[in-house]
């Protein structure tokens, strides 16, 4: 007996194709709306009343997408104007949502929400009676200790008090989120992640792009490398060429820019870092962000509207409540309401971060009138480039002179040298970081590495493409990608990778349509509406069109393209080549111990 073909005849009448699009927007705002609201309670107050009432939520979300997307199925996409078949097909892609197991289903999203609050109330004891959290505490010690054990009792105290405890959660959640993308027809999670990239040959065009990047890398590093040994004493550095994970500043290693007093080239020419002078200024969280808001302003972008004012969230909250301080940005799906959760520390990171947060909410804003399917990035990364494309701007010397942060800007070659070091600290630095973790997460969903071998691949990827080492040998019983936010909280990371290559296309691309004529590291947009303009022609266009159409409308172009921040950085790496010598580089695999 043939196997029931449903013999549906497909809908393909324009006004029944019209009239499903607008119910769907009309649903999924509201249900989106609510299911937001309940996250945002329980990221701001983290109990289990809240987490109960989120997961509740949160069925209801996939229930909805669920009958959404099978609904849309039958519907003739072959009359479709372009536009309607791209929302039919978003609307039908709805990722882990597409478990309809509801017993498995909620059990992915208990483990997803269990895993970030492990991360976010996890602590550290720095003796019997001080135990303290990430946020500020720890990233404090990690950012100004320099007493080589404190640093070694923090980082291993924290991938205890972290990734240890959500060991056993992890390769659960990766058999269930891997059978719910299976039924959409992807063959693993990783899959499903990067088809958001609609871009056959990512995973290719992203190795081209680290190894396009890389000598920059190991020139920073070998220079780095060589200023720490001077610090720490060499016998901390084995043979190998590796440098400890846990003396660079930050608790993964990931931007070094917290040592640029001890590495800025030329010590007795300001370092361009603006903390105390923030300080000095008594600067505070809200003032930090209508600083931000004041830049976008001045390009012409759309200001931050009151809901944002009133309803984020700048601070930790005195009250002692546990709450998820890894800052964030928040679309609430109504055109109205947009926050920010940040636990803002006064200094030049938080500045930034600041920034960062504020341009997801700026695109958030740019494409609130295109139908949801669109609200997103052109593709992930776009979405984390906004933000740093003006940081690029915001953290010249000329701009903090401009507003008064900096006593003086850049008189001479040195001072010139000592920013770009400071800019390369974080920018460059970043780049294995940002490559290697869904190395990782996606030969762990393809199976290639099972949950014997997690930590220990890991490890081998740290040490391979970052040229760092675990500082104490690590045990069967450690989980050590758990103790960096984004893998019990679930976000891809391959963006950021992807936003440090396109934020400097970006940014060339702005200082051209300003006619700027200096060197990029130098250029400031601040106040140019025809480079805002370009911005928000792009930023308007959501999700609505395939990425490459959006990078032709900023740069004329459709690829990434690394040469733009390689130009940005030349004059330094011609001064580190000089500065190492043949002393660069480290063994691929980790030093034994
Ligand atoms: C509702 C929701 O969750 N929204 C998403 C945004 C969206 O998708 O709409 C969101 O808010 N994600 C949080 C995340 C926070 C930060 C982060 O995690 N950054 C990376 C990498 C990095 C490092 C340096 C840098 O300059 C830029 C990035 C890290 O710190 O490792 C913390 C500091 C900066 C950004 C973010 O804003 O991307
Ligand atoms: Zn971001």
């Amino acid at each position: 007996v043939l196997a029931g073909v449903s013999s549906q005849v497909l809908i393909n009448d324009s006004q029944a194709i019209q009239d499903f699009l607008l119910d769907y927007n009309t649903r999924a705002g509201l249900i989106a709306y609510d299911l937001t609201e309940a996250t945002w309670n329980f990221n701001t107050n983290l109990t289990d009343y809240n987490q109960n009432i989120t997961l509740d939520k949160q069925l209801k979300w996939d229930q909805f997408l669920q009958e959404a997307a099978s609904n849309a199925t039958g519907y003739d996409t072959s009359v479709m104007s372009e536009a309607d078949k791209r929302q039919f097909h978003i609307i039908k892609d709805i990722g882990i949502s597409a478990q309809t197991n509801e017993t498995k289903l909620k059990r992915l999203n208990k483990i997803l929400s269990d895993m970030e609050s492990i991360y976010s109330t996890a602590k550290v004891c720095l003796n019997s009676t001080n135990c303290v959290p990430l946020d500020p505490d720890l990233t404090k010690i990690m950012a100004e200790s320099r007493d080589y054990q404190l640093l070694l009792d923090v980082w291993k105290g924290w991938s205890d008090a972290s990734g240890r405890k959500m060991k056993d959660l992890y390769p659960e959640y990766v058999e269930l989120s891997n059978e719910a993308v299976q039924l959409l027809g992807y063959t693993d999670t990783g899959a499903y992640w990067r088809s958001k990239y609609e871009t056959p040959t990512f995973e290719e065009d992203v190795l081209g792009l680290y190894n396009q990047l890389r000598p920059l890398y190991e020139q920073l590093h070998a220079y780095v490398r060589r200023k720490l040994k001077a610090i720490y004493g060499s016998d901390n550095f084995p043979a190998s060429g590796h440098i400890p994970a846990h003396i660079l500043g930050n608790m993964w290693a990931q931007e070094w820019d917290n040592l640029i007093k001890e590495l800025s080239p030329y010590p007795k020419k300001p370092t361009f870092d603006v903390t105390d002078e923030m300080i000095r200024q008594n600067y505070t969280a809200l003032k930090i962000f209508q600083t931000a808001d004041s830049f976008f302003q001045s390009l012409g972008l759309i200001p931050m509207p009151p809901e944002f004012w009133n309803k984020s969230v700048f601070e930790r909250p005195a009250d002692g409540r546990e709450i998820v301080c890894h800052a964030s940005a928040w679309d609430f799906n109504n055109g109205k309401d947009f926050r920010i959760k940040q636990c803002t520390v006064v200094n030049s990171k938080d500045f930034n971060t600041a920034h960062h947060e504020m341009g997801h909410i700026e695109y958030f804003l740019q494409y609130a009138n295109q139908p949801i399917a669109f609200r997103d990035g052109a593709n992930p990364g776009f979405h984390e480039a906004v933000g740093d494309t003006i940081s690029l701007s915001v953290n010249t010397p000329e701009h903090m002179y401009a507003i008064g942060l900096l006593k003086e800007s850049i008189e001479d070659k040195k001072s010139d040298i000592n920013y770009l070091m400071s800019m390369a600290l974080e920018k460059i630095a970043f780049l294995p970081f940002g490559y290697l973790i869904d190395q990782w997460r996606w030969k762990v969903f393809r199976g290639d590495i099972t949950p014997d071998k997690y930590n220990e691949e890991w490890w081998n990827l740290r040490c391979r493409y970052q040229g760092i080492f675990p500082p104490v040998a690590r045990s069967s019983d450690d989980f050590d990608p758990g103790a960096k936010y984004h893998i019990p909280a679930n976000y891809p990371y391959i963006s950021y990778f992807v936003s440090f290559v396109i934020q400097f296309q970006f940014h060339k691309a702005l200082c051209d349509e300003a006619g700027y004529k200096g060197p990029l590291h130098r250029c400031d947009i601040y106040n140019n509406t025809k480079a805002g303009k370009k911005l928000s022609d792009m930023l308007q266009l959501g999700r609505s069109q395939p990425w490459p159409v959006a990078m032709k409308i900023m740069t004329g172009q459709t690829k990434m393209d690394a040469q733009p921040l390689m130009d940005y950085f030349k004059p330094l790496i011609n001064f580190l080549k000089k500065e190492n010598g043949e002393d660069i580089g480290w063994q691929p695999n980790c030093p034994s111990y």
